[in-house]
């Protein structure tokens, strides 16, 4: 492999990213947004527009102020006003206080945007890092649009602002149209029809508007580029900027092929994103390379074995090497008993070979029905299949007066772990006194999360079938009761599902 060259890691979540539709961050959001960069250990944090608003203003000064080791960008047009300004909020940061000057330079953009000459738009773009250099030795320059700029004229701006002391030169895609074979020649080009162009560091700023950036950004590497100019998650304007997190991790995955290094702490990366998805509200894709909530889970039978035996069977990374604990099996319609096993066993339960095959048919079942399994699902197909129910709750007997005339009455004795108990308690309604009754004499807290009532056969003496959902601690249980009269069918589902919560409690604290 030739030799290992370190890339400059420029984050513009601040400025770029911030310019996302609905993504304005006020000063307090922004300075912590920049303490997570610094402990990502980018190498500059492009922190605002500091001519934008007081608000930017004060941010930037801020950051300057407080993050020690980035350097800190602001960026500014081209008049001497905006490079000032820029100045006034970067100076704390001394020398790692850079200045970020930009003009555009494709006909489309300076003939119907600025209305400018050519030769005018190279005169500002040298007078404006001229100027810029009176204040620091650490300036970029931008060619806005640099894309679609006429070769010959994009080679003339970057040497020439060179010459000015621009000390690092940016190459955008603004409008995020290069692909990358072409994005590598226009590099090539610079490199090899600019004269003074290793006296700067070459950086690139790609948009994603056809979901390129990150591409194009590597590609540019290979022709010679030094720097890339990035966002955690990807935002900016429009379809987003080139995603630090999926560029950073595809150098780092397959350095085997790309010569080039980082200073990046990855380890912090999906907090970094986490952050921001927090302090913007914008979130992130589940599908999202890297950091979205699916890029280490697995719900295929086939993959969740794999990964069992071995996560590289199907990670090219590790979870841990972007900070997140442990890649997450998700149980689904397509899991197999490898996985569903697992994860019982890490809930606790040690079962017999025929007790997971019943409990692995009712977990299919439940799949077919319901998107994801959770681990009160879980909770409850173990109890419903396999825990032998300890009734330390039994009905005697019952009745419930209903009706219009007087409030409804139930009146109820149970076997309440062997001493027999009676009360009679008013209730909204028949099976809501029913089930009070049922409280008061177990003493239980139980929430009630579902009650539905249904006929096994047709008819109107057709026996009535109950299903009651406690959850109680984070436990969800199932129970289940028939009667032709529906409040004692009521009654004994209610008495059930406590029966097994407290089989499934005790059976969890055994096990701790
Ligand atoms: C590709 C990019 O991401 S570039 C950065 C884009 N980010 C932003 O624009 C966010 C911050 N911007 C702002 O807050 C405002 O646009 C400001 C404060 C910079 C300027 O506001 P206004 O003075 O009201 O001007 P407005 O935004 O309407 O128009 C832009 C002006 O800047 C000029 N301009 C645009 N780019 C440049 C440049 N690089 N150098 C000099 N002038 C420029 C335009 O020609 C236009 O000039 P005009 O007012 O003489 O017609
Ligand atoms: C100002 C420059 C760097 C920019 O954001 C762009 O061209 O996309
Ligand atoms: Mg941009």
């Amino acid at each position: 492999m030739s030799e290992q060259r370190k890339i400059t890691i420029f984050d513009t979540t601040l400025r770029d990213g911030e310019q996302s539709p609905g993504a304005s961050m006020n000063i307090d959001e922004k300075l912590r947004i920049a303490h997570q960069l610094e402990k990502l250990n980018v190498d500059v944090i492009e922190a605002g527009f500091p001519i934008a608003s007081i608000g930017d203003f004060e941010a930037v000064k801020k950051i300057a102020q407080s993050i020690k080791g980035p350097q800190i960008a602001g960026l500014c047009r081209s008049g001497f006003k905006d490079i000032d300004r820029a100045w006034e909020a970067l100076q704390y940061a001394g020398e790692r206080g850079r200045i970020h000057t930009f003009i555009a330079t494709s006909d489309i953009h300076m003939e119907r945007k600025l209305q400018m000459e050519p030769a005018q738009v190279l005169e500002a773009a040298v007078k404006a890092v001229e100027h810029a250099r009176g204040y620091t030795g650490n300036v970029e320059f931008s060619c806005e649009d640099a894309v679609r700029t006429r070769l010959p004229f994009l080679a003339e701006v970057v040497e020439a602002v060179i010459a000015a002391g621009a000390t690092t030169v940016n190459i955008p895609d603004t409008v995020g149209y290069a692909i990358p074979f072409e994005f590598y020649e226009i590099i090539k080009y610079l490199k090899d029809h600019v004269k003074n162009i290793d006296d700067a560091v070459i950086s690139v700023h790609c948009h994603n508007d056809l979901g390129l950036a990150v591409a194009n950004s590597l590609a540019a590497l290979r022709a010679g580029a030094g720097q890339i100019e990035c966002t955690i998650n990807g935002i900016g304007e429009r379809a987003g900027n080139c995603s630090l997190e999926e560029v950073v991790m595809a150098l780092r995955t397959r350095h085997d092929i790309m010569p080039y290094t980082t200073d990046v702490n990855t380890e912090h990366i999906y907090n970094a994103s986490r952050l921001l998805s927090t302090v913007t509200g914008i979130s992130v894709q589940p599908n999202k390379a890297v950091v979205g909530a699916n890029a280490f889970a697995h719900e295929a039978g086939i993959h969740q074995h794999g990964v069992m035996m071995d996560s590289a069977t199907y990670e090219i990374m590790t979870p841990e090497s972007i900070g997140l604990n442990r890649n997450k099996l998700v149980l689904g319609k397509h899991s197999g008993r490898h996985a569903f096993i697992a994860r019982l066993e890490e809930l606790g339960y040690e079962l017999q070979k025929e007790d997971i095959e019943r409990a692995f048919v009712r977990f299919k079942a439940l799949a077919d029905a319901k998107k994801e399994i959770f681990d009160e699902d879980l909770d409850a197909i173990v109890a419903d299949e396999v825990i032998r129910v300890d009734e330390r709750f039994k009905l005697l007997q019952m009745n419930v007066s209903s009706g219009s005339f007087a409030a409804p009455t139930a009146t109820m004795e149970m076997d309440v772990e062997g001493e027999r108990k009676k009360v009679a308690v008013l209730g909204a309604g028949p099976v809501d006194a029913a089930f009070k009754a049922i409280r008061q004499l177990t003493g239980s807290n139980a929430e009630l999360r579902q009650y539905a009532v249904g006929a096994i056969t047709g008819g109107t003496d057709a026996q009535g079938e109950c299903t009651v959902r406690l959850s109680e601690g984070g436990r969800e249980v199932i129970g289940q009761g028939a009667d032709e009269d529906i409040i004692v069918a009521s009654a004994k589902a209610y008495i059930n599902a406590l029966n097994k919560m407290a089989s499934v409690i005790e059976r969890k604290r055994a096990s701790l």
